[in-house]
């Protein structure tokens, strides 16, 4: 993230994530941004860094990531003025979709997208709340570069680096940006 992000704005946006532990399961510390979305303040902070983000990146489509993602992103696509396109889980889009399985930290979980949403002609902007392990993100990366759509980029609030999500993504960046409001 650039110079345009204030200390400022990142200490409220900070201050607005409640940490709780053990949750969903043993281990995990979860990062709850209820509280920010609470705040009109915060909320709107975060919009218009990830507008400004889709802006300078020239995105002609955001695309949000279900579920904690398409809160954060539908407020964008409508300020910025693009369209919004979202990433399911799999099994609830009506419409022909493409799909891409994913590894989680046990297990498998598969992501799709309506193949109709985007064409050669977009730029995409990806934004979602959180970056871990990075599944969820390459996947979606994935879905993105088939459709014949390129990716203009990656804006998450919080990256949990120790994770290591940004070297998963890095091939299927492609050379687009990952920007993350916060890095923990
Ligand atoms: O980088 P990763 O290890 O893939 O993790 C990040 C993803 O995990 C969370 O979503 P989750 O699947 O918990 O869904 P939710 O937003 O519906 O709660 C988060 O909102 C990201 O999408
Ligand atoms: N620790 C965490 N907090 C919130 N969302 C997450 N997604 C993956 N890991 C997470």
């Amino acid at each position: 993230m650039n110079t345009a992000t204030t200390e400022a704005t990142r200490e409220l946006l900070l201050s607005r994530i409640r940490d709780v532990p053990d949750y969903p399961k043993p281990g995990v510390l979860f990062k709850d941004i209820t509280p920010l979305l609470a705040d009109p303040v915060a909320f709107g902070a975060l919009t218009d860094l990830f507008v400004e983000l889709c802006t300078r990146h020239g995105a002609t489509k955001v695309v949000g990531l279900e579920a904690r993602g398409f809160i954060l992103a539908a407020p964008v696509a409508v300020r910025a003025g693009l369209g919004f396109v979202p990433v399911r889980k799999a099994g609830k889009l009506p419409g022909a979709t493409l799909g891409q399985m994913y590894e989680l930290e046990y297990g498998t979980a598969e992501v799709e997208i309506h193949a109709e949403d985007l064409s050669a002609d977009d730029r995409v902007m990806v934004i979602d709340d959180v970056l871990a392990t990075g599944g969820t993100a390459q996947a979606s990366l994935e879905l993105i570069r088939r459709t014949g759509a390129q990716v203009a980029g990656v804006s998450v609030l919080m990256e949990l680096g120790f994770l290591s999500g940004r070297e998963r993504i890095r091939s299927a960046l492609a050379g687009a940006p990952l920007e993350a409001v916060i890095t923990l």
